[in-house]
């Protein structure tokens, strides 16, 4: 096995690459170190590859600054820094502008399904009565090379129509409906994921520029034609935090326009606000992309870490736990508040966020309960001027469906123009930056203690969301998990809220982590236990919770372990 950034490869000579005689034909520099396969050989045509190479040594460079941009923040931060709106920008928030009109065929937004490109599930997204699917490769996917390049495959029989799947053990086929699917938006990885199967000119590749150029090199004319009306292909970009890399963002769509020979503005993308410092930047980020902006949503999972990640030299800033950091904490209702005003001033959607509630099969009462939860959740948004929403699960589409169209009226395709929002315009820095309140118990290091065990082991098995106690688990929320926990360990916090009053340090830690990994073994059976990779998973979270420095991504030191190089012997797996 290689680690990230270890690499001091040199191309070889030959144009052929993945390992045997059938190896990728690639373009110079460029060295493919991932299984081949027949099927993925048609999406890495030496073409495709050369429009991510044009990407990658256009861009590899400014992604590399705006990285240590990054970590100059993150050092002003602990010393004590706040963040804060940029002065320099002032005139951008201040002054008068749009963004360029919503192409009509994502207008109407109310319900958006997310998932994996996983197969079947794409089907499912797709036929789901849902108005939009965000296909992820991102928070709910595990980036293994075999999910990645299926992932290609899949969205490209999604986008040219023909994708099946046969479910042999059910006997059932999955097709598309003939009418009313989804419209489709991918999301890549952020900025800091490598993707240490292809290396280009001796270092591995930027994750989302493989994703998006892969992507967008297949389907942009197919996708323009059948889903588009004329624009696209959609996106959405996950965890920003500056606008600095929504202009690097814009100038890949140029590129990407360029290449393709369609209208400059034809790409949209929706920005995931889910950084504590780009809430104070959501203005900056919709004028870099304004001629290709479609809105900002609320990635309420992913600001909750940010929050923790941001205020890690804080201890005066320390969460509760953490089912009780939901949407009525202050500084999350401001944080939507002021997107919504944001987004409508500037002329585009305010998107909501995921409840993480799911249905519950085998417990109607528990299932009412789970339903009621969501419904909530999604009148909160509506009414605060949300234009859609988003859902995990195919059983939550009517229920969301209900309440936005009972809400917003289904002759309306969206609030932008209705709920302007000035109210939220004297929204402050404090507001924004408000300590969250609530308790702290025992029972939720356990819980984060559990959940985040289990998730680990589930994404370095392949899988990137899952259910976990009647919740959808994905690798946000295992963010929350694993930095609430570094969080409490590190200012050796008190959890009083349950009368107990012990102090968290390793010791009491230690005993935490080998309770809930025998509480798994029983919840899970002996057989799965055994043959998962729990331990594995343990050892990796339990060293995140107790690091000395707090790590930047759970997932970044877990790549290491998915990497799967061929010809085999380079992987631990
Ligand atoms: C913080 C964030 O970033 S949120 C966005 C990222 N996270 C996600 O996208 C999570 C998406 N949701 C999921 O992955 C899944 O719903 C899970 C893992 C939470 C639960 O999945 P499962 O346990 O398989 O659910 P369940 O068994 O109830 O599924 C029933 C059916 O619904 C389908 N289904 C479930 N979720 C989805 C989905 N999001 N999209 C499409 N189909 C779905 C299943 O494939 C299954 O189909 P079938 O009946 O044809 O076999
Ligand atoms: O990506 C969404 C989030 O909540 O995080
Ligand atoms: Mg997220």
């Amino acid at each position: 096995m290689m680690g990230v950034g270890t690499y001091g490869y040199t191309a070889p000579a030959t144009s052929k690459s993945g390992g045997g005689a059938a190896g990728y034909d690639v373009p110079e520099g460029v060295e493919i170190r991932g299984r081949f396969d027949e099927e993925f050989a048609k999406i890495l045509t030496k073409e495709a590859l050369e429009f991510v190479v044009e990407l990658q040594r256009e861009f590899r460079n400014r992604i590399k600054y705006a990285l240590e941009c990054r970590k100059e923040a993150k050092r002003r931060y602990n010393e004590g820094a706040v963040p804060g709106f940029d002065p320099a920008t002032k005139f951008i928030r201040e002054t008068n502008w749009v963004c360029a009109p919503v192409p009509p065929a994502v207008a109407d937004r109310r319900v958006e399904i997310t998932g994996p490109v996983e197969r079947k599930m794409i089907i499912n997204a797709l036929n789901s009565g849902a108005k939009v699917f965000m296909a992820d490769f991102e928070d709910a996917l595990s980036p293994t090379w075999e999910n990645l390049m299926r992932g290609q495959v899949n969205l490209k029989d999604a986008v040219d129509g023909s994708i099946t799947f046969h479910d042999k053990a059910r006997n059932r086929v999955y097709k598309l409906n003939d009418k009313n699917t989804a419209k489709l938006f991918v999301r890549p990885r952020g900025w800091h994921l490598p993707e240490a199967h292809i290396l280009i000119d001796g270092e591995p590749a930027t994750g989302c520029l493989v994703d998006f150029g892969l992507y967008f090199f297949h389907n942009y004319a197919a996708f323009r034609q059948t889903q588009g009306a004329g624009f696209g292909p959609f996106f959405y970009l996950p965890k920003m935090e500056n606008s600095r890399e929504a202009k690097i963002w814009n100038c890949v769509f140029e590129r990407a326009e360029k290449k393709a020979g369609i209208e400059r503005g034809s790409i949209r993308a929706t920005v995931l606000i889910e950084t504590l410092p780009a809430v104070f930047q959501m203005d900056e980020i919709l004028h870099e992309l304004r001629d290709h902006s479609v809105g900002l949503n609320c990635g309420r999972w992913d600001y909750i870490f940010s929050y923790v990640k941001t205020f890690q030299g804080h201890p005066d800033r320390l969460l509760p736990d953490r089912f009780l950091v939901g949407m009525t904490q202050n500084f999350m209702r401001n944080y939507s508040d002021l997107l919504i005003r944001t987004c409508h001033r500037r002329g585009v959607h305010a998107m909501g966020g995921m409840a993480a509630q799911i249905p519950i099969r085998d417990d109607p009462a528990a299932n009412e309960a789970a339903l009621d939860l969501v419904r909530k959740d999604k009148l909160r948004e509506v009414k605060a001027g949300h234009d859609g929403t988003w859902a995990a699960h195919p059983g939550l589409i009517p229920a969301c469906m209900e309440v936005f169209t009972n809400n917003m009226g289904s002759n309306t395709p969206n609030q932008i123009q209705s709920m302007r929002r000035e109210d939220a315009s004297s929204i402050t820095e404090e507001d924004l930056l408000e300590r969250p309140r609530g308790v702290r118990t025992l029972e939720g290091l356990r819980l984060n203690t559990r959940v985040g065990i289990q998730y680990l082991a589930a994404w370095l098995t392949g899988t990137g969301s899952v259910p976990l106690y009647n919740l959808m688990e994905d690798a946000a929320t295992a963010e929350i998990s694993r930095v609430q926990n570094w969080q409490w360990i590190k200012y050796g916090v008190e959890l009083d809220g349950d009368g107990l009053g012990v102090r968290v340090g390793n010791e009491l830690f230690g005993r935490v982590v080998e309770e809930e990994m025998q509480r798994i073994e029983r919840e899970v059976g002996k057989e799965k236990f055994k043959k998962g990779m729990y331990k594995e998973a343990c050892k990796l979270f339990t060293r995140q919770c107790t690091a000395q420095t707090l790590d930047d991504f759970l997932t970044l030191d877990a790549y290491n372990h998915i990497v799967m190089h061929h010809p085999r012997g380079s992987s631990r797996l």
